[in-house]
């Protein structure tokens, strides 16, 4: 559909490591998790968003402390209130992935908490 974007930047701190030294996977999700949704919320420009659905995680190689890395996010598909972004974590200088997240669905919703229509058209 698109190319991935890559907007944000982040350096691997002390705090995000695991026991083994490496950037710790939970941290790796809840930034993808936080950058798929601003990017969905731009996107619909609708604010009241929720995660539905991540699809299948990949952690390809780990992130050391000190290195800098970029999220991109894609947009994957649009339904009616749903919307689908890929996105990824990679080493900002190598570009080595270091996690892939190849479908995350978003849920517009009302102020009862219900999925309702965003109305975005998507044109190819
Ligand atoms: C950014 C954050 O971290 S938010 C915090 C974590 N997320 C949450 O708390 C959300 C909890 N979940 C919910 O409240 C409910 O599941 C809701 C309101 C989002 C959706 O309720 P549902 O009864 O499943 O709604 P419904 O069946 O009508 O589906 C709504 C849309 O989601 C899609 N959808 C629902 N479940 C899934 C799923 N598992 N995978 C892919 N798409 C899904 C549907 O296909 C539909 O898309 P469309 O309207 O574009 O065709």
């Amino acid at each position: 559909m698109n190319d991935t974007l890559f907007r944000t930047r982040k350096i691997i701190s002390y705090p995000d490591l695991n026991a083994a030294g490496k950037l710790f996977g939970g941290t790796a999700l809840s930034w993808i998790d936080e950058e798929s949704a601003i990017f969905a919320s731009c996107v619909l420009n609708r604010s009241h968003l929720v995660t539905v659905h991540m699809s299948e995680i990949n952690f390809k190689n780990p992130g050391e402390v000190g290195q800098i890395v970029e999220i991109g996010t894609k947009l994957v598909s649009v339904g009616k209130t749903s919307i689908t972004v890929s996105c990824q974590i990679r080493h900002k200088k190598t570009k080595t992935e270091i996690i892939t997240v190849d479908k995350v669905v978003f849920v517009t919703i009302g102020e009862d908490g219900q999925a309702i229509e965003h109305g975005y058209q998507h044109e190819e």
